[in-house]
């Protein structure tokens, strides 16, 4: 137990001097009150702008300005999720088949966190730029570049006195700011060329306009509709489109290599295997033989091993950090500890995730805890002890915060999910895995959950049924 737990299972608050910063972290019972906190008394923007340095490493200031990032991965990136599953599944299998290869007599030896970045980066921007740009690996790969280094930058920045930042904070972003740079120099043409698409078919409505259902595009008919000059930039979308790199490549491809690793390294990982083949075939066959959102929806099962990996490994070991704003400060109600204006406060993940009150054997790691807890329930009966909404894996509560919860909770888990789900269910019913005796340990850097970044394991594609 390390000495901030000791605080928190005491019902203490913990001050905890990390790279994000420095944080009061409240004891696990009081993490409901922070979330029932208004907007007036903590600001979760000021913080991330904070922890990010935003202004130096992103430009803008995160997602103050309407139409927010936020809004449209809530409004149209989850509502299109069943347009956009066969577009995710073409270019996952594709890039899996690419990265992992396709021989089925010989092993390979693969980095699950390096392929997993590419695949997931080139996935994901088929949601986010359409078919064309999402291979252009010279934004992928300073997509990538972009996203690690931000954090190691920021961290920097905020070692440096205030007053001299502005002077020093271009030195130490040069590199950052040269993938920012060539991102953008990749996506704002097509902002430019989309924009003047829209205009002509404005002028003249009998031109039709090309159909398009990507989030890019979704974020230019925002801006359209916003009726506000600053939104329709073409630097402005452009860099609304880098924070969304940001936000998606290492979350996902982190937790997808943690809970692949989980996976085969259990003594028990060739009946894990066999449990999560036997429900993806089943569910794939029960689908007409497609991935739909609806037959996703259905892997309860694969589902429930990847929650249990966020559990135990949430991508940040406190989170959920609100910059308080309340004039003259906040006292919270059990603990009864003062938080001065100013202060950043969080809760503590990964304790409250590994309360014996919260979880069984909670440090254990039990793939199917969550799906066999509402193993039997229908969607038209699900009794309130098994209720498989609770227990999915993007449903959030105060014991449940590897996404955050309450408003500010992550608006991107839905397709989060449904993309790890589809490439979980891809790579089982595809390849082989060589059992894996001892797991690479969990690595904290700070506060933040690293998977395995050097690591390899052995695959072997399946031959097909
Ligand atoms: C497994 C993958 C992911 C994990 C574990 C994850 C986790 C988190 C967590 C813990 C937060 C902070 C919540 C809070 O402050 O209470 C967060 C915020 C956020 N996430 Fe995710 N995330 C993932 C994927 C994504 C994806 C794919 C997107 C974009 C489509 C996304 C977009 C965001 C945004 C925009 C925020 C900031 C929300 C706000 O403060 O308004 N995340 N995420």
């Amino acid at each position: 137990m390390t000495i901030a737990e000791k605080y928190w299972s005491q019902g203490q608050a913990c001050f905890v001097p990390s790279a994000l910063g420095d944080h009061v972290v409240i004891p696990p019972n009081e993490s409901e009150w922070l979330f029932e906190q208004t907007d007036s008394a903590v600001s979760d923007t000021v913080n991330l702008n904070n922890e990010l340095q935003a202004e130096a490493t992103i430009g803008e200031p995160f997602m103050v300005h309407a139409p927010t990032v936020r809004g449209i991965i809530t409004r149209d990136l989850t509502k299109n999720l069943s347009a956009l599953t066969s577009d995710i599944f073409d270019e996952l299998s594709t890039a899996v088949d690419e990265a992992w290869g396709i021989d089925t007599q010989e092993w390979k030896e693969v980095n699950p966190f390096t392929t997993l970045l590419g695949i997931i980066a080139r996935t994901s921007n088929r949601a986010y730029v359409g078919p064309q740009l999402c291979r252009n690996e010279k934004l992928i790969h300073s997509a990538l570049s972009y996203s690690a280094t931000l954090f190691p930058c920021s961290i920097a920045i905020r070692h440096v006195p205030q007053p001299l930042r502005p002077l020093v904070s271009p030195l130490i972003t040069i590199y950052n700011q040269y993938h920012r740079r060539t991102i953008s120099n990749i996506i704002k043409p097509e902002v430019e060329r989309r924009l003047a698409e829209l205009n002509i078919h404005h002028s003249d409505p009998e031109k039709p306009s090309q159909p398009r259902n990507d989030f890019l595009q979704w974020l230019i008919e925002a801006a359209l509709k916003s009726n506000n000059p600053y939104d329709l930039k073409p630097h402005i979308i452009t860099q609304r489109m880098i924070i969304l790199q940001f936000v998606t490549m290492y979350p996902i491809s982190n937790s997808a290599t943690d809970a692949l690793y989980d996976i085969i390294s259990q003594p028990n990982s060739a009946s894990i295997l066999s449990v999560l083949r036997n429900e993806t075939n089943d569910t794939f066959a029960a689908h007409n033989n497609t991935w739909s959102k609806r037959a996703v929806n259905k892997l309860h099962k694969l589902d429930s091993c990847l929650k249990e990996s966020l559990r135990l490994a949430p991508v940040v070991a406190f989170g959920s950090g609100r910059y308080v704003l309340a004039k003259g400060g906040l006292t919270t109600p059990l603990s009864k500890t003062y938080l001065p204006e100013g202060c950043t406060v969080a809760i503590p993940s990964v304790a409250i995730h590994s309360d014996p009150a919260n979880y069984d054997g909670p440090t254990t790691y039990k793939p199917f805890r969550f799906a066999e807890r509402h193993e039997g329930a229908t969607t038209e009966n699900p009794s309130p002890t098994n209720s498989n909404i609770r227990d999915s894996l993007t449903a959030t509560s105060p014991l449940s915060t590897s996404f955050g919860h309450g408003r500010f909770a992550c608006p991107g888990r839905f397709f989060a999910a449904d993309q790890m789900k589809m490439l979980f269910a891809y790579i089982i019913r595809n390849y082989d895995f060589e059992y894996l005796p001892a797991r690479p340990g969990r690595m904290w850097v700070g506060p933040f959950n690293v998977a395995p970044m050097r690591d390899k394991i052995r695959v072997r594609r399946r031959e097909k049924r």
